[in-house]
């Protein structure tokens, strides 16, 4: 699934209108919204004639959407109350829904919202600044407190649009109806957990002028593009993950990661960390080896702490011109730049320390964190957290791992998540799927193993997930 932004949407939208606006989209979006209105009150009061529905009308065209569409509803005989919150509403959109039966009601007329078997917010779109005033944010919180179910047109008013950013109120929706093009928002958190169910309407915007801002993965993409292994494959096929992970302080990051490329398909691993992690290696995956060798994919960092020449092994694995994973304290050791064959798995604190700014600011917008961390390593960049981006070198898009359960989120997590990308990059992958498969495999496992397992034995559930899809034949 793509996504774009606002900016983008606005060029699509002005090239599919020319240069009259003559409401042909907004009939589109209305109709389209209309339908999911009327599917929504099926499933939930059983029928759509008599039902009540509240429009909450903000000052632009988003308003005229819900405006329009309460109209059509109206003509199906459900009763439509719409209340301006915000500015003036859209004329053409209020005398249609006048004419059509509904009526429109002041703020101070509204009582008895449980009345109300749905609510439509068309409070703001992709003119809306985030944040909701309080007046507002009051009304939509009443709402909420209520159990009125809100169909929001086009985004949760409140959101942000580009970055998924939620600084002030917004509304939460059961369900997000939006038009021509998924934006930005919906696909990131926190927006994410705003959106509810998304519903995309086809509204007739052109995307193959725009590069999209956001590829969205879903599990069946990642099953079909996993690197299964050939009939003939041998272990060297499969890539060999050389493990540098953990330290005499940190000796369980060695053993996760070193999990987390078994577990992901590696066709051999040599363990490369201290002498603390093998023995606990050794009596549970004995199929790891010591011995220094042929590597594939190096798998640095994670468990480092304070290394003496944590500068040397970085710079030593850059320079065998074998790829890489770093992960985690191995980010303080790297050199300057880096090549686009290397993966950087921060998360979001790693990443404010790389750039040299506040996490908070990583966390408001972090597609463009992700992205400056590209900048400035010249490596591809995963990172890690609720959602997770993917960014590399000469390609603006930035890709997006599935999303995983909040349980994932545990120490060690990452450590394992490191190793599953490695496997994907030993068997010949480009840094940035390595990351996109690596990190949407622990998800999907995550999700279909709920719960709070420890990293090592998610990472075991990873290989079952794998031989789930391969029986399935999803490769
Ligand atoms: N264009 C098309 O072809 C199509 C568009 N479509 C629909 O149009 C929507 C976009 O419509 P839009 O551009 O009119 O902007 P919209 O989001 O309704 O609001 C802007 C208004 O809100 C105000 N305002 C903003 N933030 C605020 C805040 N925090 N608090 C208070 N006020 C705030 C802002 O005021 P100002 O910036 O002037 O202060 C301005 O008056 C889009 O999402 C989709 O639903 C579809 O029909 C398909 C075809
Ligand atoms: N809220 C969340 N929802 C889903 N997955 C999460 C969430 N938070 C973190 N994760 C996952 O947990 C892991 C945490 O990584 P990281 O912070 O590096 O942990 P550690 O360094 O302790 O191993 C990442 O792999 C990320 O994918
Ligand atoms: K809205």
């Amino acid at each position: 699934m793509q996504a774009f932004t606002v900016e983008q949407v606005r060029r699509m939208e002005r090239a599919a209108m020319g240069p009259e606006d003559d409401g042909t989209l907004m009939q589109r979006a209305a109709a389209g919204l209309a339908a999911v209105v009327v599917e929504a009150l099926r499933t939930r009061v059983d029928r759509v004639y008599g039902a009540r529905v509240l429009v909450l009308v903000g000052p632009g065209n988003n308003g005229g959407d819900a405006l329009w569409a309460g109209a059509r509803l109206a003509r199906r005989g459900v009763r439509v109350d719409a209340v301006g919150v915000l500015g003036t509403p859209h004329a053409e959109g209020l005398a249609a829904l006048l004419a059509a039966g509904g009526r429109r009601l002041e703020r101070a007329q509204l009582s008895a919202l449980g009345a109300y078997d749905l609510a439509l917010d068309g409070i703001l779109g992709i003119g809306g600044r985030p944040g909701l005033p309080d007046d507002v944010a009051d009304l939509v919180d009443r709402l909420a407190d209520a159990d009125v179910p809100v169909v929001a047109v086009d985004l949760p008013s409140g959101v942000a649009a580009d970055t998924g950013a939620v600084p002030g109120a917004a509304v939460t929706a059961a369900v997000t109806v939006t038009f021509g093009v998924v934006k930005v928002g919906h696909l990131l958190e926190p927006a994410r957990s705003r959106t509810g169910r998304l519903v995309l309407v086809d509204i007739g915007l052109d995307t193959s002028a725009e590069e999209p801002e956001l590829d969205a993965w879903d599990a069946a993409r990642v099953a079909a593009a996993w690197p299964w292994p050939a009939p003939q494959s041998d272990k060297y096929a499969k890539g060999v993950v050389g493990v540098d992970c953990g330290s005499e302080t940190y000796p369980g990051a060695g053993i996760m990661a070193t999990y987390g490329a078994v577990h992901g398909g590696a066709g051999m691993v040599r363990f490369l960390g201290p002498e603390s992690a093998q023995t606990v290696i050794t009596t549970n995956l004995p199929d790891v080896v010591f011995a220094p060798g042929r590597v594939q994919a190096h798998l640095l960092g994670s468990g480092w702490g304070d290394r003496a020449d944590g500068t040397q092994a970085v710079a030593d694995a850059v320079a065998s011109e074998v790829p890489g994973v770093l992960d985690a304290d191995g980010l303080r050791y790297r050199p300057e730049t880096m090549p686009g064959t290397w993966l950087l798995t921060p998360h979001a604190g790693e990443l404010a320390r790389l750039l040299g700014v506040e996490r908070s600011e990583v966390e408001d917008d972090p597609l463009a964190a992700v992205r400056a961390g590209v900048g400035r390593t010249g490596a591809t960049v995963l990172l890690k957290g609720a959602t997770q981006l993917v960014a590399r070198p000469g390609t603006r898009t930035v890709e997006l791992a599935v999303p995983g359960p909040a349980w994932t989120g545990r120490a060690g997590s990452g450590d394992t998540l490191g190793g599953l990308c490695a496997a994907v990059l030993a068997a010949g992958r480009p840094a940035h799927e390595a990351a996109v498969l690596g990190a949407s495999l622990q998800a999907v496992t995550a999700a279909a193993h709920p719960g709070p397992l420890p990293p090592h034995a998610l990472a075991e559930r990873c290989a079952d997930q794998l031989g789930a899809w391969w029986q399935e034949g999803r490769r």
